[in-house]
C-alpha cells in the first residue's frame, strides 16, 4: 500500500479505532496526523501510537494527501465554515468521510467546492483488525484512490463497495451501529450470570468465549444458515428451546427490526434536519 500522509479531522472513538488498527498493521505513524480542538483524545493517540497531533485543522489539511473527516454530524457545518474561511485547496486530495448523515453533495455544498470524496462506514472492530467497512464513492473518484481506500480498510477488516449512496444509512443499521447491539446482548447475559452468582471475571469469560466461539462457528459453517446453526443447539423439549420460545413470544425479531428502522430513521433525520 502507498503510504500517503493521512489527516484525521476528529480524534474520537472511530478515529482511535482506525488509527490503532492501521498503525498496528504497519502504517507509518509519522504519516498520520490526528486533529481535535482539545488535547484529550488526540494526545492519547499521539502518546500511544506516535502519530502527530494538532489543534489546527487547516494547517494539517494543507500538508495532507488523504483527509478523513471523523466528527459528529452536528459539528460539520461550523467545521466546514472554518475551512472555507481558511481557503483550503482540496483539489489534489482524497477526502474520506465517516460522518453519518452528510451526503457527498452536501459536503461539496458546505465546502463550496468539488470534492474527490469517498464515504466510509466502518465499525469499531477495526481496532482489532476485524472491522466491517462499507464504501461509496462519487463517480469522479479515480481507480487509484478507490484502490488505496480499499487497501487501507482491508488492512483492518473486510470491505464492501456500495452502488447507491442511500445504502450507507442501511449499512449503519446493519453493521456500523450493530456492534452496540451485540454488546448490549452480551451485557444482558453477563448481568444475569452475575445475578446467578458467578464472579465478574467468570461471567465475562463465559459470555466472551461463547460469543467468540459463535462467530468462529458461523465463519466455518458457510453451508449452514444461521437458523440451522441455532437449531443444532436447540434440543426438542430441552433448555434452549425454553429460552428461544420466550424470545419468540416477546417478538425478538420485531424488536430488532424496529430498532434497526430507528437507526435508519435517525440517519435520515440527521441528513434532513440537523443543518
Ligand atoms: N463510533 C462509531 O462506531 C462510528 C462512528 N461513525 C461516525 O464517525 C463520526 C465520529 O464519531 P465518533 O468518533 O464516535 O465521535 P466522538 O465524539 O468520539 O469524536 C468526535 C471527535 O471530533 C472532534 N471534533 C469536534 N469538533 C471538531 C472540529 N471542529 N475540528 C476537529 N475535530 C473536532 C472531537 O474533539 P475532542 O476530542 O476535542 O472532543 C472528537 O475528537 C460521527 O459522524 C459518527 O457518526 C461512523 C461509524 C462508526
Ligand atoms: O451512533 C452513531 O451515530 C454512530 C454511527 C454508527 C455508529 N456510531
Amino acid at each position: 500500500m502507498k503510504h500517503h500522509k493521512i489527516v484525521f479531522i476528529g480524534s474520537g472513538n472511530i478515529t482511535s479505532a482506525i488509527v490503532s488498527g492501521i498503525v498496528e498493521n504497519g502504517y507509518p505513524s509519522q504519516k498520520i496526523t490526528v486533529c481535535a480542538p482539545s488535547e484529550g483524545h488526540r494526545g492519547v493517540l499521539a502518546k500511544k501510537w506516535g502519530v502527530i497531533s494538532s489543534a489546527d485543522n487547516a494547517a494539517a489539511i494543507r500538508q495532507g494527501d488523504v483527509i478523513i473527516f471523523s466528527v459528529k454530524p452536528q459539528k460539520i457545518r461550523e467545521l466546514c465554515q472554518d475551512l472555507c474561511d481558511a481557503k483550503i485547496d482540496f483539489s489534489n486530495k482524497l477526502i474520506l468521510s465517516v460522518v453519518t448523515g452528510i451526503s457527498i453533495s452536501r459536503f461539496c455544498e458546505l465546502l463550496n467546492t468539488k470534492l474527490n470524496l469517498i464515504r466510509m462506514m466502518p465499525n469499531t472492530p477495526v481496532r482489532v483488525h476485524e472491522g466491517m467497512t462499507a464504501l461509496f464513492a462519487a463517480e469522479e473518484v479515480n481507480e487509484a484512490d478507490r484502490h488505496f481506500t480499499t487497501e487501507l480498510m482491508c488492512s483492518v477488516g473486510k470491505v464492501c463497495w456500495l452502488k447507491n449512496e442511500a445504502d450507507i444509512n442501511k449499512v449503519i443499521a446493519v453493521s456500523a451501529s450493530a456492534p452496540a447491539y451485540f454488546f448490549l446482548f452480551m451485557e444482558a447475559i453477563e448481568r444475569e450470570a452475575l445475578l446467578l452468582g458467578f464472579s465478574q471475571e467468570r461471567a465475562r469469560l463465559l459470555v466472551q468465549q461463547t460469543a467468540r466461539g459463535v462467530c468462529a462457528l458461523v465463519e466455518k459453517s458457510s453451508a449452514l444458515s444461521l437458523s440451522e446453526l441455532r437449531q443444532q443447539v436447540t434440543s426438542k423439549g430441552g433448555t434452549t428451546e425454553a429460552a428461544i420460545e420466550f424470545f419468540n413470544k416477546k417478538q425478538l425479531f420485531t424488536i430488532v427490526s424496529s430498532a434497526m428502522k430507528a437507526a435508519i430513521a435517525q440517519a435520515e433525520f440527521l441528513e434532513k434536519n440537523t443543518f
